[in-house]
């Protein structure tokens, strides 16, 4: 048989490239005999290091390149962080698998060991993403919410040098880079639900390159492909374009997918959440109902004063 590689393009950071060997490892043990190499491609979001994520507002940010170089056939697969990848695709691109999903929920990692639940005003939390600053919030109005951006390892090191007294982060991210030693403690959807696809990696390919596809579909985790198409059905639903806090958290519950799902205002004084549950193959259909019947709650409006206040 003629050997081929497999070229899988990724982003730089540590993080990405760990996905990138686990979509690697996965597809040498479904397919021994196909060669395969991690081809790293450098993004905007990786450049651009010293503007807050909210300001640029770009949502391709972190994936366009590496969608460029799918599209030239420099790469045959590319792999993502789900929850960075924009709900619509670019024409000629498509999602083809997931790998088994990862946790799910936020972790607070705070320089002294000290819990959330003790943190004051004179504490300073940094976080770059407008889901986690409406909850924290939500939890305490008198939070003092600093911006951070760079890769999770920067992000530490900037709070050991004294940018920030705690950081939010996702648990997946930083248990993947092996740190769980510096989790203080998980926090809860009740307190911090998640963004959605949190913890999930996924790999897009052109649409129509079968012989991919195949690849990938043969390592596709099926419970959590369902679980992560359902969300993003509801963000697509939610979201009109514009950048809100929204959040979700499903889980599997006697084979059906049970999902909680929350829209708030930036400043965290509003909430409107919902909560459905559906068999796989329906709850992306569910997911969309709940959507609009967030927005017939109250999510519209929310979302219309964050549409003027840019
Ligand atoms: N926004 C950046 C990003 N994209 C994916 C992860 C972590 C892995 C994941 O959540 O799947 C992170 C870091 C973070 O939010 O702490």
């Amino acid at each position: 048989m003629h050997k081929r590689t497999i070229k899988i393009g990724t982003r730089g950071s540590q993080l990405a490239l760990w996905q990138a060997r686990e979509v690697e490892k996965e597809l040498q043990i479904a397919h021994p005999h196909i060669e395969t190499e991690i081809v790293v491609i450098k993004t905007k979001g990786d450049i651009i290091l010293d503007v807050a994520l909210s300001k640029i507002g770009d949502k391709g940010l972190f994936t366009k390149e590496i969608e460029l170089a799918l599209l030239n056939g420099d790469i045959h697969m590319a792999v993502h962080s789900l929850k960075d990848m924009p709900t619509e695709l670019p024409k000629d691109l498509m999602l083809a698998g997931v790998l088994k999903r990862g946790e799910v929920r936020d972790v607070f990692i705070s320089r002294d060991g000290k819990p959330l639940s003790e943190f004051t005003p004179n504490d300073k939390i940094a976080t770059s993403s407008l889901r986690r600053q409406a909850q924290l919030l939500h939890y305490n109005p008198a939070f003092n919410i600093v911006d951070i951006r760079g890769n999770v390892n920067s992000r530490i090191e900037k709070m050991n040098n004294g940018h920030c007294d705690a950081l939010i982060m996702a648990g997946a991210g930083i248990t993947r880079l092996g740190l769980e030693h510096l989790i203080t403690h998980y926090l809860e959807p009740d307190i911090m639900m998640p963004a959605v696809s949190q913890g999930a990696v996924t790999i897009e390919i052109r649409e129509g390159d079968e012989e991919v596809y195949q690849l990938v579909d043969s390592i596709n985790h099926l419970p959590t492909w369902y679980q992560v198409m359902a969300e993003r059905a509801f963000l697509r639903t939610m979201e009109g374009g514009c950048q809100v806090p929204v959040a979700c958290y499903s889980e599997f519950i006697d084979d059906k997918i049970k999902m909680n799902a929350m829209v708030a205002s930036l400043d965290g004084k509003e909430i409107i959440s919902d909560v459905m549950e559906a068999d796989s193959q329906e709850a992306a259909e569910k997911a969309i109902m709940m959507a609009f019947s967030m927005l017939d709650a109250g999510a519209d409006k929310i979302m219309e004063s964050i549409r003027s206040d840019e």
